[in-house]
């Protein structure tokens, strides 16, 4: 099984702040994203390019994933963007507006030929109409035995774009989008994070959408300024009293007495083997925050 690797928050910047580039090296973001795409202008899509990578490169990062949003490969600047991050090789190359299969497997075949290493995975933006429609054969390509796909990242902004769905507090309209989505990175054991919140001034409202992308199973949020990663990491990270609960479910089945039983009782609540199965990940994750922490 693959370890768990914590992704409750996701910082993009675009490539082109130097500045950005620099100070991620010291926020607590659990992934930094460094865009090419759509936070740069077009006559600076080169400089962002040779800066991601030489950020890359140079690195500096610790145990932050680093990530390289490129432009799509129907775009001018697709195929050197691409061309070129095989080369720096992030943890992962990011695509936009994956909207079929086929482009994560032309993405795949290009980082293969452009010399990328195995550890350099694929993360897959969610962001048209047609991706949603398509999320369960676009998240089934993770099945491909030379597949790199390890996270779908929602694009709630180009989303309501898309469809002209507005962003309200409760995201009524997106919410059937967003379930079918998580729903297919489930099955196909594919990591998803949430969208991003505009509103940096509201906290509130980017609380109250942490808890509720956590409480729909999202693994954690995309972000777009410093002052999200906190709340981010508190919402997505496991209370202490949840990981005291986990440990008192796997414990539980652990007694040589309960070997034999599928069920019983903790705390007055009915607990079976699939919870404590849920409580060990818990634990789990919770210890690969720590070693985070630490490292
Ligand atoms: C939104 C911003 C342009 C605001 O920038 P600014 O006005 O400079 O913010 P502050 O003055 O409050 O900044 C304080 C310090 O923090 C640094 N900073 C700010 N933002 C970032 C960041 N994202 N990463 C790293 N560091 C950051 C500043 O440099 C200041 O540092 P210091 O010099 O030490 O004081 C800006 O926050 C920004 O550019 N955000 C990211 C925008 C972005 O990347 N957008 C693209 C992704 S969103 C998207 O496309 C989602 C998806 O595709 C969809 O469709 O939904
Ligand atoms: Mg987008």
């Amino acid at each position: 099984m693959t370890p768990i690797r914590p992704r409750r928050s996701a910082l993009y910047m675009p490539a082109s702040n130097a500045r950005a580039l620099e100070k991620a090296r010291t926020l607590p973001a659990d992934a930094v994203i460094f865009d090419l795409e759509d936070a740069v202008a077009p006559d600076r899509k080169e400089l962002a390019r040779d800066q991601a990578c030489a950020a890359v490169r140079n690195g500096g990062y610790g145990a932050r994933e680093v990530v390289i949003r490129i432009n799509a490969l129907d775009t001018p600047w697709g195929e050197a963007d691409l061309a070129a991050v095989a080369q720096a090789a992030p943890d992962a190359v990011l695509v936009p507006k994956v909207s079929s299969a086929e482009t994560l497997a032309a993405v795949g075949m290009r980082l293969r030929r452009h010399g990328a290493p195995e550890r350099t995975r694929v993360w897959a933006m969610i962001e048209t109409p047609l991706a949603v429609l398509k999320a369960e054969e676009i998240a089934s390509s993770a099945l491909d035995v030379d597949s790199r796909l390890a996270c779908f990242v929602l694009g709630t902004n180009d989303l309501a774009k898309e469809t002209r769905a507005r962003l309200l507090p409760t995201r009524a309209a997106m919410m059937p989008w967003l379930m079918q989505v998580l729903a297919a990175a489930r099955a196909y054991g594919v990591d998803v994070l949430d969208g991003v919140y505009n509103d940096l001034s509201d906290e509130a409202g980017f609380r109250a959408e942490c808890e509720q992308g956590r409480d729909c199973g999202f693994d954690g949020k995309s972000l777009i300024h410093p002052n999200q990663i906190a709340v981010a990491n508190e919402v997505f990270g496991p209370t202490p009293g949840e990981v005291a609960a986990a440990r008192a479910i796997v414990e539980v089945f652990e007694r040589p007495e309960n070997a034999d039983k599928g069920a019983v009782a903790v705390d007055g609540r009915m607990v079976e083997r699939l919870h404590a199965e849920m409580a060990k990940r818990m634990l789990d994750l919770a210890e690969a925050i720590e070693k985070l922490g630490r490292g």
